[in-house]
Parts: C-alpha cells; sequence; structure tokens
C-alpha cells in the first residue's frame, strides 16, 4: 500500500496536497501499529477468540456489572458452537487466556510447575495494595518458599476451626440485628460479622465491629480498603509512587497502613510472649485456638518457622482472601434463599431437626455440622452461581503447551475464568438458575465427576484455598443458625 502510495499517488498531487497525504499515510500508518499492537492480543495467542480492547474500556467507563459484561459478551463467546472454553481478554498483566474448559481448567490446576503464579504486583512495588498484599506470604509465593509456608499452613488451617467461637459471634450478631428493626443491609453487616472472625480467630483480635458501628480499627481498615479500590490509583500506580507528594489526602491513607501493620507486629510480639511464657489462648482446645497461635505453636511441634515478617505478611492475606469472600458468599446465600421461600423453608426444617426447636440459641458443634446435608449444598450452589472470586491469579506459563484443543505459547498468562465455568451452559445445565438440587447425592455435579473440573470456586491442585474448611465451617454455623433464630418468620428481600 505504501508502494503505491509512494509511485502512483504523491506524483499526481500538488505540493499542498502531497503534505495532507503525506500526513494522512503517516496518521494511518500510526494508527494501524497502535491497533495491531494494543488494541489486539500479540500475534502468537491471536488465534484464540478475543474480547476487544474498546469493548473492555466501555464496561469500565460505563462502570457495567462483571455479571453483566459476562451475560453481553463473555459468555456469549464461550457458550458458542465452535468455542471450546477458552478466549483472551485484557486483565490486570495484559491480554490473559482463560480457561472455562473443565479438562483444561484440571491441566492448569494440576500442572503447578507449568503454570506457576504470575507476579501480580509488577510494576505495581510501593502502591496502597503491594504494600498490603506483597511481601513473603501464601498467596502470592511461588516454588520452594511458597511449599514450605504451605507445609506450616496446611496443619494450622486443619486445626482451626473454631465452631464454638463462630456460634458465639453469631449470638453477637443477632442481638445487633434485633436492634436494627425490619429491614437490615445484609451486606454490611455479613462484612462486619466476617471482619471480626477474622481479627478473633485469624490473630485473637477484636475488631468490635458487629457490636460499635464507630470502632476505631475498622475505620482504619475501611480506609485502606476503599484507597485500595480507588481505580485512579489503579490505572496510574505512578500516583502512588513517585507522584505520592502530590496528595497529601493519598498520604493520610498511607499512614493508616503503616498503623494497621504496625499493629499487626504488635500483635505477633505480643502472642510469641505470651506462647513463650505459657500464656496460650485461655488453654482453649485445638481447634478454637487462633490462626496465629497455631502458626507460631507449629515451630514447637517440629513443623517448621515463620518468620516475624512471614507471619505479617500472612495476616494480611487473611484480610485479602479470607475477608469479602466469605462476607460475600454469605450475602449471596442469604439473598437466594429470601427469593426462593420454599429452599429457605427446607433449610429451615433441616437446621431444627439437627439443633432441636426450642426457643433459645444452640452453637452448633462439628458433628452437628456435618449431618447438615442440605445447607451444604445451598452453600455450594451459591459459591457455584455467584462465587465471590472471579477468576485465579494470574499464571505464567513456563513451557509451550497445549489447552483445550489450542496453542498456548510460553510465557502467555492463562487464568482459570470461575465465574464463567460456572455459568456456561455448556458445563451447567439452566447454568443461571439457583438450584440445590445440582449437589444432592446422584445430582447434577455427581454426575459431572470425570469430566474434568467443573466446580472450582475455591480452585484445586496444590494451591487450592488453604482457607475452604475454615469458610465453610463459618457458613454452615451462621446459616443453620440464621434458620433457626429466624423461626418462625422466613425472610425476605426487601
Ligand atoms: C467463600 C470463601 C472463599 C473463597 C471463594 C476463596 C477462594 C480462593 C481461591 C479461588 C483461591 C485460589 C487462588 C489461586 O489459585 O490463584 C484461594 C486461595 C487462598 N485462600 Fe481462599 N477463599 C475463601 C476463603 C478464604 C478464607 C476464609 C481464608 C483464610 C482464613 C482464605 C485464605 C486463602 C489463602 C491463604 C490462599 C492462598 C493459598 C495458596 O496459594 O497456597 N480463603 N481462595
Amino acid at each position: 500500500m505504501i508502494e503505491v502510495y509512494q509511485h502512483q499517488v504523491i506524483p499526481r498531487l500538488t505540493k499542498k496536497n502531497k503534505a495532507v497525504a503525506i500526513s494522512t499515510a503517516v496518521a494511518l500508518s500510526l494508527i494501524y501499529v497502535i491497533r495491531d499492537r494494543y488494541f489486539k492480543p500479540p500475534k502468537n495467542i491471536r488465534h484464540l477468540p478475543y474480547q476487544g480492547y474498546l469493548d473492555v474500556f466501555r464496561s469500565s467507563i460505563t462502570n457495567e456489572p462483571y455479571p453483566d459484561r459476562a451475560k453481553r459478551v463473555l459468555l456469549p463467546i464461550i457458550d458458542s458452537q465452535s468455542n471450546n472454553g477458552i478466549y483472551v481478554r485484557l486483565g490486570r498483566l495484559g491480554w490473559e487466556i482463560h480457561i472455562t474448559n473443565p479438562e483444561a481448567v484440571k491441566k492448569v490446576f494440576l500442572k503447578q510447575d507449568l503454570f506457576p503464579k504470575a507476579d501480580a504486583l509488577k510494576g505495581k512495588e510501593n502502591t496502597l495494595a503491594a504494600k498490603f498484599t506483597n511481601g513473603p506470604n501464601l498467596l502470592f509465593l511461588n516454588g520452594s518458599h511458597w511449599k514450605t509456608q504451605r507445609t506450616i499452613a496446611n496443619p494450622a488451617f486443619h486445626r482451626a476451626q473454631p465452631i464454638q467461637l463462630f456460634g458465639r459471634m453469631t449470638q453477637e450478631l443477632f442481638i445487633k440485628m434485633e436492634s436494627l428493626g425490619k429491614t437490615i443491609d445484609i451486606p454490611n453487616l455479613m462484612q462486619r460479622w466476617t471482619l471480626d472472625i477474622i481479627g478473633k480467630a485469624g490473630f485473637g483480635f477484636d475488631f468490635n465491629a458487629v457490636k460499635d458501628d464507630n470502632s476505631a480499627w475498622v475505620k482504619t481498615y475501611d480506609i485502606i480498603s476503599d484507597g485500595m479500590q480507588d481505580p485512579l490509583y489503579f490505572f496510574f500506580p505512578i500516583l502512588d509512587q513517585a507522584l505520592l507528594w502530590l496528595s497529601p489526602k493519598r498520604q493520610a491513607v498511607h499512614e493508616e497502613m503503616r498503623r494497621f501493620a504496625n499493629m499487626l507486629s504488635e500483635v505477633i510480639k505480643k502472642k510469641r510472649q505470651d506462647i513463650e511464657s505459657g500464656v496460650q489462648n485461655d488453654n482453649l482446645p485445638e481447634n478454637e485456638k487462633d490462626v496465629l497461635t497455631l502458626l507460631i505453636e507449629s515451630e514447637q511441634r517440629g513443623e517448621g518457622a515463620l518468620t516475624d515478617e512471614e507471619l505479617r505478611s500472612n495476616l494480611h492475606v487473611l484480610f485479602v482472601a479470607g475477608h469479602d469472600t466469605t462476607s460475600n458468599a454469605l450475602s449471596f446465600a442469604l439473598y437466594y434463599l429470601a427469593k426462593h421461600p420454599e429452599f429457605q423453608q427446607r433449610a429451615r426444617e433441616e437446621a431444627l431437626s439437627i439443633l432441636g426447636d426450642t426457643p433459645n440459641d444452640i452453637l452448633p458443634s462439628s458433628e452437628q455440622l456435618k449431618q447438615m446435608n442440605y445447607i451444604n449444598q445451598v452453600i455450594k450452589e451459591t459459591l457455584r452461581i455467584n462465587g465471590p472470586a472471579a477468576q485465579i491469579l494470574p499464571r505464567r506459563t513456563q513451557e509451550d503447551t497445549v489447552l483445550a484443543g489450542a496453542f498456548i505459547p510460553k510465557g502467555s498468562i492463562v487464568t482459570v475464568d470461575l465465574y464463567n465455568i460456572h455459568r456456561s451452559q455448556k458445563v451447567w445445565k439452566d447454568a443461571n438458575q439457583f438450584n440445590p438440587e445440582r449437589f444432592a447425592p446422584k445430582g447434577e455435579s455427581s454426575q459431572l465427576a470425570g469430566e474434568g473440573m467443573t466446580w472450582v470456586p475455591f480452585g484445586n491442585g496444590a494451591r487450592q484455598c488453604v482457607g475452604m474448611n475454615f469458610s465453610l465451617n463459618e457458613q454452615r454455623v451462621l446459616l443453620s443458625m440464621m434458620c433457626k433464630f429466624s423461626t418462625p418468620y422466613a425472610w425476605r428481600s426487601a
């Protein structure tokens, strides 16, 4: 095309027209290069279907909720005849390959050496989000350092099932609910309840979030959370780095972050002293001890030791990975039970048959929780249809490989698209319908066994969520007590 321009078009033009034509040619070439380079995936993965850049931009500027975007553009790609559960779209680390094909999902989860975590915080050093999440912790480490930590964390999380504590904190929640009148902001209350749980069960700290609307540490934590989610600093990390001096308001948020980290360091120091001097959590049974105590005690048991910096970094991760996740799961479970009174009634009948129908509160035991088959089905179906994690952290492929029949070059960013695998009509029948029967014995879920991985809200393989059972028990306690508490009234959405 440039040849035609040079030899045939330009010689026939007047001087003025020549200037215009040359500028136009340069501008068009530039647009072509920019479009090709930045608005399309790199050439080596352009054989895969992709969601266009402008479409992503449109979603961002119109604040389109993720489920709407998935329904409008992503699921039509995934569920089209020609697609095999793989597509590309822009993410935090650039163009990411999203997988919803159950066999390919299994490969990504089980072949950890081929798909280690990518450095998700590259270029974000010293931002508020990096200060909160970075460091030597389970969520972001790879290789032998991660393995050492996980070997210590697995038994600690296996022991940490403070079911009595969950029950007592649910009783406090009910007292609060009764003071709030007939209409209650459930997501807000679930946020506060799960924050109290992370504080108490994570490291023996009382945020007092449910009881006290003005709790000082809750305010600090909220300032940090809001600051981390501010899109301005997400798109322009330099404002948090070299240009931080420009905004005293933002500096104050960083200062809150520093205070919060110091508070956690103090808690760790005190906990170590208490354990060394024999003051251990008021002689609580193993399962009721907080995670921090169990992690520190692993040193005495010869299971391995974490440094103070590693402990602090992992306490930060308890917030990042274990707070909003469970709170959202519970809010959605209560929502779906409100929307479907028949399911709520069945869950209540189960709770009453196990916990008894006396008017007083009963704190469920771990044996009783195991009998709650239907409530468990409700929890699983909620995590399928609205799981709190939309995708896993991005992985970087270490070698050329094949996923869902497609060539994936070494160095590509790959992620499992949790939201869309759970909503794909190719995987689940009537995927948008809430139906706990899918998880009944011999239900749809068990029929899908053997077809790769289809239900993965907590991930899978060696990097599966270490807090999965902790969270499931939190949910079982709250939902069963809520069903019993609300007898004979049903709750519904306002
Ligand atoms: C409904 C609640 C939860 C959901 C849906 C959830 C989901 C997940 C998922 C999908 C992963 C895997 C991420 C990846 O592979 O990139 C993960 C990892 C993790 N989760 Fe959870 N999580 C929940 C609750 C919790 C809780 C309560 C805690 C802690 C108390 C926790 C701590 C962690 C940690 C530390 C990891 C990293 C594990 C590792 O890589 O070794 N999560 N979670």
